[in-house]
């Protein structure tokens, strides 16, 4: 039998180990495919290199080259540019490609899809949201015939990882992220992640396949865990909390003001229950739960982050290409009918925890309970408590409150800083999982 001839772009944390995975299963990879998988080079930026256990003839600099002789390109490069145009050209020499690159997912999606269709290959992506868990093939195969109405998640590894760490060993946020630099889960520049552009690329495409519609990374209400302090993580175990970057993403019926039907995608931080599972994810682990109108509620949980448990998804998608080349035929491509609009975040209601630090005198929490009621958000729960003594006294105020638009929450919220006697609004945090 012939051998598939792979081509892998990148050789760095997944790379090296989708290398590994190649060399060492090869025989069962070759029955699962019906055919051997030919490793025919690996494309790197310093191919000069050493890399232990890859056979240094394999390593080149010329990407472009490699790509035109491979029947599967695996990219695990990153990034835009170059690999968009080699993902192209793999497309224009007839190879099928398996990227983990949510950010040229959520950029360039529709038109890659589109290349891939003309040339009647297949484009996988497992690995590009939530590392190991297989979630995209679920979404655009098992759920195909179920109508999604909502999803909510952990998407991102690194920021787990920052968050979980500060909560339970009481790190810093720097000594954190270092540490999940130097374990693999953090994109090579870790702005990426701290800022939330990952998780939102990952919201993006797992929005797109979840509602049928485009949704690009720049439709995400996005916010990242930059803002989260060591008092934020404290405040939150008071209320019974933990702190997580979460990727939410809802199917929103036609308002009763005239609003269209759409989808709302936002990625920020919010304080999330004990109580709740997504609360007892810990470390670089991700979960995302999916709710469908016939299969009800579902949950994703696995290893979001990481060389081996990526290359694991990585090589499942290899191998269902790989089987295409041998017997056949060719996977789902986009599924873009249902041509929702992004819908911005006055449309999205959540729960807001607001900790202010307020004069400690007669007559403030009236204030600050008017500014709430001024926008029709109604207040589930209150807490004051003095700091200091003597005629300067402050006093630290928590206000949780029930559901509302985002909107007049974040409104509220612009009111409460104008008012005389708050000091500062110390910080703000939606509330989500209940
Ligand atoms: N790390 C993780 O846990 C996960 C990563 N991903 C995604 O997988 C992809 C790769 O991530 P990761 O392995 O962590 O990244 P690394 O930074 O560890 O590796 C990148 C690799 O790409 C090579 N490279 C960079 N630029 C070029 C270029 N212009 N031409 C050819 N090769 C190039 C590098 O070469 P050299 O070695 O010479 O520098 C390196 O081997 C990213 O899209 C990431 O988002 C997805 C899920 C999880
Ligand atoms: N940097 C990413 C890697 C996987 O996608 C993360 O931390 O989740």
């Amino acid at each position: 039998m012939e051998p598939v001839r792979v081509a892998l772009l990148g050789c760095g944390v997944v790379g090296s180990e989708v290398a590994r995975l190649l060399r060492e299963q090869h025989d069962d990879l070759a029955a699962r495919v019906g055919a051997p998988l030919e490793l025919v080079g690996i494309a790197v930026r310093r191919p000069e290199r050493e890399r232990p256990g890859v056979d240094p003839s394999l390593l080149t600099a010329d990407a472009e080259d490699l790509v035109r002789r491979a029947d599967v390109v695996v990219e695990v490069v990153g990034g835009i540019e170059p690999v968009r145009s080699l993902l192209h050209e793999a497309f224009r020499h007839g190879a099928g490609v398996v990227t983990a690159n949510k950010m040229l997912l959520a950029e360039h999606g529709p038109e890659l899809f589109e290349a891939a269709r003309a040339a009647d290959v297949d484009l996988y992506y497992e690995a590009a949201v939530a590392g190991a868990i297989p979630l995209i093939r679920p979404l655009r195969e098992s759920l195909a015939g179920d109508r999604v109405r909502r999803f909510l998640g952990i998407v991102n590894g690194t920021t787990n990882y920052v968050l979980d760490q500060m909560d339970t060993t009481g790190a810093g946020f720097a000594d954190a992220v270092e540490r999940a630099q130097a374990l693999g889960y953090a994109e090579a520049d870790p702005t990426a992640d701290v800022e939330g552009y990952d998780a939102a690329s990952k919201a993006a495409i797992l929005a797109s396949l979840a509602f049928h519609t485009r949704v690009p990374g720049d439709a995400v209400h996005r916010e990242g865990i930059t803002g989260v302090t060591a008092a934020d993580v404290a405040a939150a175990a008071r209320l019974g909390c933990v702190v997580k970057l979460l990727a939410i993403g809802e199917r929103v019926p036609a308002g009763a003001d005239g609003g269209p039907e759409g989808v709302t995608v936002r990625v920020h931080p919010a304080f999330v229950p004990r109580s709740h599972p997504l609360a007892g994810v810990r470390g670089p682990f991700n979960a995302v739960f999916v709710e469908a109108e016939a299969a009800g509620e579902l949950m994703f949980y696995g290893p979001g982050a990481g060389g081996t448990p990526t290359a694991g998804a990585v090589l499942g998608d290899v191998v269902a290409v790989a089987r295409h080349r041998v017997h056949g035929g060719r996977g789902p491509g986009e599924s873009a009918y249902a041509d929702l609009p992004a819908l911005p975040m006055s449309r999205v209601l959540t729960r807001y925890h607001v900790r202010l630090e307020v004069a400690d005198r007669p007559g403030v929490l009236a204030r600050v309970a008017d500014a709430f009621a001024a926008h029709g958000v109604s207040i589930e729960q209150v807490r004051q408590q003095a700091v200091g003594e003597g005629p300067d006294r402050t006093a630290e105020l928590v206000v949780v409150t029930h559901v509302a638009p985002d909107t007049s929450l974040s409104e509220t919220v612009e009111d409460l800083a104008h008012l005389d006697a708050v000091l500062d609004v110390t910080s703000v945090m939606r509330v989500e999982g209940e």
